[in-house]
């Protein structure tokens, strides 16, 4: 056991637990299986436990693994902001005849992709010390934006120490300051307790900078440059990288689908960013880690940014187990494409990058509404004071897992459709899940239905 006060600082991931509500409406324009799948019935129970088995796997080689609850929905607090009024049983009727999209929206198990929960910045890339928190707005979508006044509370209740941890507000939800949080960051750096690079992608810049045609870019600079600023960055480390317009017209709608970096390592599409070569030069400037930066870059003749989105190869999890090792967290798809799954062994095998080895994880549930093992996680990087400072019950280990699965079991369905979310039934499911789940997790009163 390492001496807790000279331990090295971790990189943990907090995964979204997915909700009883998860279906698949088709609401994400610009996310291709999300149009794809649209309609499918979902299976709750079985996304909720695929989930989980990647949440147990990771805790069992030793990774610090935090789970992050599911929201309330359908969301009648916002059904009744729209004009539907009554009970909430006549609410739910009503939406579904009048508006049903708007009842889609208030239903989406959304919240599980956590990478688009919050922005978080190490302690160390810090000026004050804390990690900080800024819950992003989400605001492209409704059925996103939804999110942050849940995310933000929920956060609070996790990540509650104010010694340690700084937590901002969502930023004003307008088109000029769209944030999806971390889905479009990543830093870079020798130890996870070393001072990291951060890098922020965006994909709608200044107004001479070139934009997608066809799909909308969700994250803009003038977010990425408020939360670098919030969070107190030295602007020494700190960059702001422009996606390629022609990969987000892809598919491409979050930075996650096409690159992930973790310590020293940047895994990227080769047109992921408009510069990668300035990109490139811009880390080797600015780097002061104990190790040497490594850039592994794929071309496009091995795999093309539509096998990239249609296998999730980029929204792999780069992980870290106690060892300090290297592996690949990949989704089932990346498996089942040849040049995908060849591309992954010529990783493992190259001696000139850390990566050694490959896990793939069945997350079909997810993946169909276009969220990758990436998506599903938070990575918040925490020292030693401030990993005791976590509330303890959010931490996954054997038995919490194995009290969720048990909790999954007694509260989803392994069935649902468009006609179901209007049933007042599993309004009532939904909300009992999640009374009992606050109290599993020890979280308070989180969620509208419970203040
Ligand atoms: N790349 C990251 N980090 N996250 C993936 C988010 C997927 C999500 N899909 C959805 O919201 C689809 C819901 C539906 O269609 O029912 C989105 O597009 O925002």
């Amino acid at each position: 056991m390492a001496d807790p006060a000279t331990a090295p600082a971790v990189e943990a991931n907090f995964d979204g637990l997915v909700g009883p509500t998860h279906n698949y409406a088709g609401l994400s324009f610009g996310n291709v299986a999300s149009a794809k799948n649209a309609e499918q019935p979902s299976n709750p129970r079985l996304a909720a436990r695929q989930g989980l088995a990647k949440m147990r796997a990771l805790a069992a080689i030793g990774m610090a693994q935090g789970v992050l609850p599911p929201h309330e929905r359908p969301h009648l607090p916002t059904l009744r902001r729209l004009g539907f009024s009554g009970s909430d049983a006549q609410v739910l009727r009503a939406a579904q005849q009048r508006a049903p999209a708007l009842l889609a929206a208030a239903s989406s198990a959304s919240a599980m992709w956590t990478a688009n929960a919050a922005t978080v910045s190490p302690g160390t890339d810090c000026r004050d010390g804390r990690v900080h928190f800024t819950p992003a707005n989400l605001c492209f979508n409704l059925h996103r934006a939804i999110e942050a006044a849940t995310t933000a509370r929920v956060l609070r209740a996790v990540f509650a120490d104010d010694r340690h941890f700084s937590h901002h507000a969502p930023l004003p939800a307008t088109p000029a300051l769209g944030d999806e949080g971390a889905a479009n960051h990543t830093r870079l750096c020798g130890d996870y307790g070393e001072a990291g690079l951060e890098l922020f992608a965006y994909g709608r810049g200044l107004p001479d900078e070139p934009a997608p045609q066809r799909y909308p870019a969700r994250q803009t600079h003038l977010a990425t440059e408020t939360i670098a600023r919030l969070h107190g960055l030295d602007d020494a480390r700190t960059t702001h990288v422009l996606q390629r317009p022609s990969v987000i017209d892809q598919g491409v709608f979050h930075n996650d689908v096409i690159a992930v970096g973790n310590r020293e390592v940047l895994l990227y599409h080769e047109q992921a960013f408009a510069d990668a070569a300035a990109l490139k030069r811009w880390i080797a400037a600015h780097w002061h880690g104990s190790r040497v930066p490594v850039f592994v870059e794929v071309r496009d003749r091995d795999v093309s940014v539509e096998a990239a989105v249609g296998s999730y190869l980029f929204n792999s999890q780069l992980i870290c187990p106690p060892d300090g090792s290297m592996r690949l967290i990949v989704a089932q798809e990346s498996r089942e494409h040849d040049a995908v799954w060849r591309t992954i062994e010529g990783i493992v095998h190259d001696q000139r990058n850390p990566i050694a080895a490959v896990d793939v994880f069945d997350l079909r549930q997810s993946m169909r509404n276009g969220g990758g093992p990436a998506c599903l996680r938070l990575r918040v990087v925490l020292d030693t004071a401030q990993r005791a400072a976590v509330n303890p019950q959010c931490w996954i280990d054997g038995d919490r897992a194995a009290a969720l699965e048990q909790w999954v079991d007694d509260h989803y369905r392994d069935r649902l459709t468009a006609d179901d979310l209007a049933d007042p039934q599993l309004l009532d499911e939904s909300r009992t899940a999640l009374d009992a789940l606050t109290r599993l997790l020890g979280l308070g009163s989180v969620y509208d239905f419970q203040l």
